[in-house]
């Protein structure tokens, strides 16, 4: 691939900027990045990957095989008159990270056959460990789902699904990382309260998760089986998940899983044209 350009150079376009370069998939200056009006996040950008930068929509477009929408839904419409206005070649592939919002909303302000792919990565995209699904619009086919799809794998794993299951997505892996971080917030807290050095607490908590993380990734037990072979009877670990299961932490997880896709639902409800 030639060039990608970024619309949005927030936290998410970010990450994944910064997977990409470290996947040497494409040179950094290849990478070309514009936002609303921030200037100085452009200089900032720019000067810590070598990306390009640009205020000029012909710059930014020209020769760019992917266009990564990456704002906040709220700005997708003024995003998108951007675009329309921009007149784009047939191929040229319009990638949408935004949350909730669906192609047919961004199909709207385009060319008839132009192809428009939905992607919900996650923030690990830095690192090379997103855990991202793409979906098709109307006239994405499998060239374009695949090279999507393999843009997104230089920055971790990438699996195809229907726009109907984005909600969803959104809410177990694009939002995930942030249930992962509470946890570890209230862990680390916790560490403390019982008497352990904050630097030693960490170490052990990062470990434990990376371990328990490649547990499930390596072991065919299921995660109730893997904990279960962590419970002894009368032990630590029962009582610890006793006041889980008595504080109804499991239903307050679901709830939360529930929130986030419906709160995903309602984005997508408001840009329904
Ligand atoms: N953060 C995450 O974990 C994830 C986020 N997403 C999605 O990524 C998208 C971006 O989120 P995030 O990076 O956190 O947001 P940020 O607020 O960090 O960044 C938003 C960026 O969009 C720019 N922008 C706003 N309006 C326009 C416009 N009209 N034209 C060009 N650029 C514009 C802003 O520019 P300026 O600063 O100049 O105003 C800024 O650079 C969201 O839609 C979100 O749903 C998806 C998966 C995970
Ligand atoms: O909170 C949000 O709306 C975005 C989408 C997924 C992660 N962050």
């Amino acid at each position: 691939m030639k060039k990608i350009a970024f619309i949005g150079a927030g936290a998410m376009a970010e990450a994944l900027v910064k997977g990409l370069i470290a996947a040497e998939q494409l040179p950094a200056e290849a990478i070309w990045l514009t936002n609303h009006a921030n200037e100085a996040r452009l200089q900032e950008l720019h000067s810590e990957y070598g990306v390009s930068i640009t205020r000029s929509r012909t710059e930014l477009l020209r020769d760019a095989a992917v266009i990564i929408l990456s704002m906040k839904p709220k700005d997708a419409e003024a995003a998108m008159l951007y675009l329309k206005e921009a007149k784009l070649k047939p191929g040229q592939i319009v990638v949408s990270v935004l949350a909730g919002i669906h192609t047919s909303f961004l199909e709207k302000y385009l060319p008839e056959g132009q192809p428009v792919v939905r992607v919900m990565p996650n923030t690990s995209a830095t690192i090379l460990e997103a855990a991202t699904a793409v979906a098709a619009g109307v006239a994405a086919g499998s060239y374009e789902m695949r090279l999507v799809s393999s843009l997104f794998e230089t920055v971790g794993t990438a699996v195809q699904v229907e726009e109907e299951a984005m909600d969803a997505v959104t809410a177990i892996s694009g939002s995930g990382p942030a249930y992962l971080y509470y946890m570890m917030e209230a862990l680390e807290e916790a560490s403390i309260q019982v008497g352990l050095d904050a630097f030693i607490g960490k170490q052990l908590l990062i470990q434990t998760f990376k371990g328990v993380a490649k547990m499930l990734e390596q072991s065919d037990l299921t995660p109730a089986q893997l904990r279960a072979n962590i419970t002894s009877a009368g032990g630590t670990t029962a009582a610890g998940i006793g006041v889980l299961e008595e504080q109804g932490v499991k239903a307050a997880v679901q709830a939360c899983v529930h929130a986030a896709a419906t709160r995903s639902k309602e984005m997508g409800q408001a840009f329904t044209k």
